[in-house]
């Protein structure tokens, strides 16, 4: 069965409540943009490309649920306002703000002839809201094909291991995923020996959702520490040989640098250190150019209790108690902690940025070009990097 954490029908959304995974599966029902915006903060949804979808359709479901001004411009500036509003839910991915830059184009095209009514402006934002779904997936899926071919291409034969950190997958997407989409890819086409997914700490997105995924979809899967990574990348074990570190974004900079979750950096480091390719998959909703470099990336700070909190169900010794979900502290009380979600990994060492058009790789001054893959198409010209693009 597929996993799928948003699920939507005209007038109806609901979330799967990440915070409750991987022991319970439950649906929050999303009704309005507020609820969105909540969702979006608690965390109950979240991913870069899910953040942008959910924001995106929780407007549509208000829309279609209330009686809205017949004056097209009104309805408009209606939209317009809630979309500024769900832009705030969290700042450091970029395809909100891209998604709420799309669609506030899309009314005022709509809302601009006087012969337009309020009705046809919410057709077209709500149309357009629901188009989003359909996107990410073949985005992803293009992202997992032209990843899994690239690391196949790059590796010294055989099938490969693959270290992922985060979760990049249906759970932080419309569906497949980035990162986990490469990694179902070469799974798909038979070229995976293992993958290895970090926990992810504070909030341990690896742990609750990666591994939950690949569980679900039976990938052979190894799940570690973050600090383990590094190990494994030097250590005789369960992989041998690691072909490549890759991992997903919520931002990428006109120069490539990349704001992913926290811990992606040591990961590049360990990687340049051990001549392991280090990959970062993102459509090209997560690709800024209006962003100069990760100098200029906002990074959001957590509430401290993400990290000297952790919650789960009661462990009696035997099995697992779901029934009883409960929180334990496990930091020193009256510790000061400083939270940030994500970090800065610098476009040098990064090998290649998998888009759904293509691999974009440096040319050779060591520059990253990233408006040939945004002006590309899946069956236009291709730039020239190697990989697709
Ligand atoms: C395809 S998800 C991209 C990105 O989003 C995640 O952040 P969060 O769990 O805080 O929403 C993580 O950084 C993933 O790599």
């Amino acid at each position: 069965m597929v996993l799928q954490a948003i699920r939507y029908a005209p007038g109806s959304l609901q979330i799967l409540n990440q915070l409750k995974l991987p022991h319970q599966e439950e649906y929050d029902e999303i009704k309005t943009a507020e609820d969105g915006w909540h969702a979006i903060k608690d965390m109950r949804t979240r991913g870069a490309p899910a953040i942008a979808i959910v924001a995106a359709l929780s407007l549509a479901v208000e829309i279609q649920t209330t009686a809205l001004s017949p004056n097209a411009e009104e309805v408009a500036a209606f939209i317009i306002e809630k979309l500024n509003y769900l832009v705030t839910s969290r700042p450091t991915a970029v395809n909100l703000a891209d998604a709420a830059r799309k669609l506030t184009k899309v009314v005022e095209l709509v809302a601009r002839p006087a012969s337009n009514s309020g009705a046809a402006v919410s057709k077209a934002y709500c149309d357009a809201a629901a188009q989003m779904l359909i996107d990410d997936v073949a985005d992803n899926q293009g992202i997992g094909k032209y990843g899994a071919e690239w690391i196949v291409k790059h590796s010294q034969g055989g099938k490969v291991s693959v270290v992922t950190h985060c979760n990049t997958g249906s759970l932080a997407t419309a569906g497949y995923g980035t990162a986990l989409g490469v990694i179902r890819s070469l799974h798909a086409t038979n070229a995976l020996k293992r993958a290895f997914c970090t926990e992810t700490r504070p909030y341990n997105q690896g742990s609750r959702l990666t591994a939950f995924e690949l569980v679900h979809d039976n990938i052979p899967a190894t799940l570690i520490t973050d600090s383990m990574a590094s190990a494994l990348l030097r250590l005789k074990g369960p992989s041998e040989r690691i072909s490549a570190i890759v991992v997903g974004a919520d931002r990428v900079a006109a120069n490539g640098d990349t704001a992913n979750k926290i811990g992606t950096y040591q990961l590049a480091i360990t990687a340049k250190y051990h001549g392991v390719k280090f990959l970062v998959a993102a459509p090209r909703t997560t690709i800024d150019l209006g962003t100069k470099s990760g100098a200029d990336i906002v990074i959001e700070e957590r509430p401290g209790k993400e990290m000297t909190m952790i919650k789960g169900p009661r462990f009696d010794g035997v099995d697992l108690d779901l029934s009883q979900a409960e929180t334990i502290s496990i930091a020193a009380q009256g510790i000061d902690v400083w939270n940030p979600a994500f970090d800065v990994t610098p476009a040098e060492l990064i090998d290649g940025i998998i888009t759904e058009v293509g691999v974009v790789e440096k040319d050779a001054n060591g520059v990253f070009d990233l408006t040939l893959a945004m002006e590309a198409h899946s069956e236009s010209i291709k730039p020239t990097t190697v990989g697709g693009l």
